[in-house]
């Protein structure tokens, strides 16, 4: 009782969220707005053999305006967060939408805008 908001570092609220004549949702503009952090452009070019392997193929079939599903599997500590971390930066960087989701909530925070539900799917 009696203490501000503001205390408790809580993400900022967006500037554009009472926009209702906005023309997206605001889960479609919160999902715009994510900010890549640089170390995740830079990831791109850090990839490992099989890291790249992955990237190429998953990027090539969303060029290709395909659908496909990718299954990353690996011990743990291989790298495959960070080649999330290079999907997402990678798409984002071209004004795509890609929603991070995990079933855990450690497991999507460790991805720039990882949810553990994606109500952004009601939408069509
Ligand atoms: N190509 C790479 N270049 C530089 N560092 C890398 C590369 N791939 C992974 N790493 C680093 O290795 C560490 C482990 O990678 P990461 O967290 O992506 O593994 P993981 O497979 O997701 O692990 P876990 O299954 O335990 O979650 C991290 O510190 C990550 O930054």
């Amino acid at each position: 009782m009696g203490k501000s908001i503001s205390l408790y570092d809580l993400p900022t609220r967006p500037t554009n969220m009472d926009n209702v004549d906005c023309e997206f949702p605001r889960e479609i503009q919160d999902e715009m707005s994510i900010q890549i952090p640089p170390e995740d452009y830079e990831a791109e070019l850090k990839l490992n053999l099989e890291q790249h392997k992955a990237f190429s193929m998953i990027i090539d079939v969303i060029q290709k305006g395909k659908s496909g599903i990718f299954f990353i599997d690996g011990p743990g500590g291989t790298g495959k967060t960070f080649l999330y971390r290079a999907l997402l930066a990678h798409l984002r960087s071209k004004k795509l939408m890609a929603i991070a989701t995990a079933t855990s909530g450690v497991a999507a925070a460790i991805m720039p805008g990882g949810r553990t539900r994606i109500p952004i799917l009601r939408y069509q």
